[in-house]
């Protein structure tokens, strides 16, 4: 059997939505066959099926998929990775940084693995906490590195455009594993995360 098209996978998907949004953009007092949105119940379900796609994906696959023996042991450290995300309380974005360092033990891993596996789990509805953790396992388990460390710094849009409203506030979060529970270790990558 061929392969299904990216558009045959996400038909269903994107028929079903839509049609919520119709009732959504009705409900909101719109005029939903305005020449400007006729198109927009589609157009906003694609996007959602664009921002929810993680949960068809496995995270530890694509690690797997290039995992490579080496002796290098020192600290490896990818920072500021940009995060989009989506809160699962009021499905507003969340956005900011990723910073990722582990310390290999025999195998290290492909350097543009580390950025797909936060998009695989911030294309998900989410919590700040859970997504910290998410990645830090994900590499944890799959890798079994000597020390796995992430740090995320983000702004919620359900804080600055509605709720509290507050414009400036930003949430860290982080999680720490093995020889990172160190103090000195821990101290190392944050200050070269800054
Ligand atoms: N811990 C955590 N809380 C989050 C995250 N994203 C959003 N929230 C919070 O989830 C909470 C939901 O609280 P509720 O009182 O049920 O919802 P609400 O009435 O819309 O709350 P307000 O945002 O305070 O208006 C809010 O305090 C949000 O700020 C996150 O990533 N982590
Ligand atoms: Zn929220």
């Amino acid at each position: 059997m061929p392969y299904k098209t990216y558009e045959e996978y996400t038909q269903p998907f994107v028929d079903e939505v839509k049609s919520n949004y119709l009732s959504i953009i009705k409900n909101i007092g719109e005029d939903p066959s305005r020449n400007g949105i006729l198109k927009t119940p589609e157009r906003a379900a694609k996007a959602m099926q664009f921002l929810t796609q993680g949960y068809e994906m496995d995270p530890e696959k694509i690690l797997l998929g290039a995992m490579f023996e080496e002796d290098y042991d020192d600290m490896v450290l990818i920072k500021d990775i940009e995060l989009y995300s989506l809160c699962e309380h009021h499905m507003l974005p969340f956005f900011g940084k990723v910073h990722v360092a582990y310390i290999p033990n025999g195998k290290i891993v492909g350097l543009s693995k580390i950025p797909r596996i936060v998009d695989v789990f911030a294309r998900r509805l989410q919590v700040q906490e859970r997504l910290t953790h998410d990645i830090l396992e994900c590499i944890n388990t799959t890798l079994q590195p000597k020390g796995v460390a992430v740090v995320i710094e983000a702004q919620h849009m359900c804080m600055m455009m509605r709720g509290v409203q507050k414009q400036n506030s930003a949430t860290t979060t982080s999680g720490f594993r093995g020889e990172f529970k160190n103090q000195e270790t821990r101290n190392e990558f944050l200050k070269l995360i800054g």
